[in-house]
């Protein structure tokens, strides 16, 4: 089974969004992503010689290969996993660290690489957006982990995000009716708010993808 194979969005939701142990294997692969972050933020930030980029190029094709004959379904795999208060196994977002969980509250913080630069040192938009996506979502998935989807984000861009500084941010529940949550969240460099977000987030039903 690919990703393109789904299964009902609780059932897959419930199995991919467990902690994942810790073993000396899985150990490994939490390392070979914090290896990929790094990865990521040099190449943004390198000109290299033709010579080194053939190298890279030859060594990244075989890379890739080891990694496309080890692929397993989206069910089993690792990566999106993870939870607790370092956030998850992804290279989508900076990682995220939870500081306090409420019932209709968060408290977070990041500080987000290189690589996520848009311009002129300042955050790309997107990638706030995404950073909203994950921490409103946890915030409506709650203490019993509720399975919602995004129906709607919007992102206000107050002041430019930046990079390599510590940003802090907080989630909070606006309101509830049946399935949807609303909520909004900020993001703050020190004294200054960067971006705000509200979103609706609605619980699935059974069947749903
Ligand atoms: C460290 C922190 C990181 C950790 C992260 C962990 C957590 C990870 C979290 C990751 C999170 C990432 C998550 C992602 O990124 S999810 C990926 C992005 N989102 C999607 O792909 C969602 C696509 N849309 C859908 O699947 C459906 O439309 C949904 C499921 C949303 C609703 O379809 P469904 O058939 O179920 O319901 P319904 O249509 O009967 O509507 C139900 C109610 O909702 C109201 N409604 C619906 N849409 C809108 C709208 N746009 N504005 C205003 N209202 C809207 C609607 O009027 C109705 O209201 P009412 O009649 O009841 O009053």
């Amino acid at each position: 089974m690919t990703s393109l194979d789904s299964l009902d969005g609780i059932a897959m939701a419930k199995r991919r969004g467990r902690r994942l142990e810790d073993t000396p294997h899985t150990q490994a692969y939490r390392e070979m992503l914090a290896a990929v972050r790094g990865f990521q933020n040099a190449v943004v930030q390198a000109n290299p010689s033709p010579e080194e980029l053939a190298q890279m190029t030859a060594s990244l094709q075989e890379m890739q290969a080891m990694l496309e004959a080890q692929a397993v379904p989206e069910v089993e795999r690792w990566y999106g996993r993870g939870g607790g208060r370092d956030g998850k196994l992804q290279l989508v977002t900076p990682q995220l660290r939870i500081d306090v969980v409420e019932e209709d509250r968060i408290q977070a913080h990041t500080v987000a690489e290189e690589f996520y630069i848009g311009m002129n040192g300042a955050m790309h938009g997107g990638i706030v957006a995404a950073i909203f996506d994950a921490l409103l979502g946890r915030m409506a998935s709650g203490a019993q982990g509720r399975v919602c989807r995004t129906a709607y984000l919007t992102t206000n861009y107050r002041a430019i995000t930046p990079l390599n500084e510590r940003l802090d941010l907080v989630a909070k529940v606006e309101s509830v009716e049946r399935r949807k949550r609303f909520v909004s969240g900020q993001l703050w460099h020190g004294d200054t708010l960067c971006a705000e977000a509200d979103a609706l987030f609605v619980e699935l039903l059974p069947g749903h993808q």
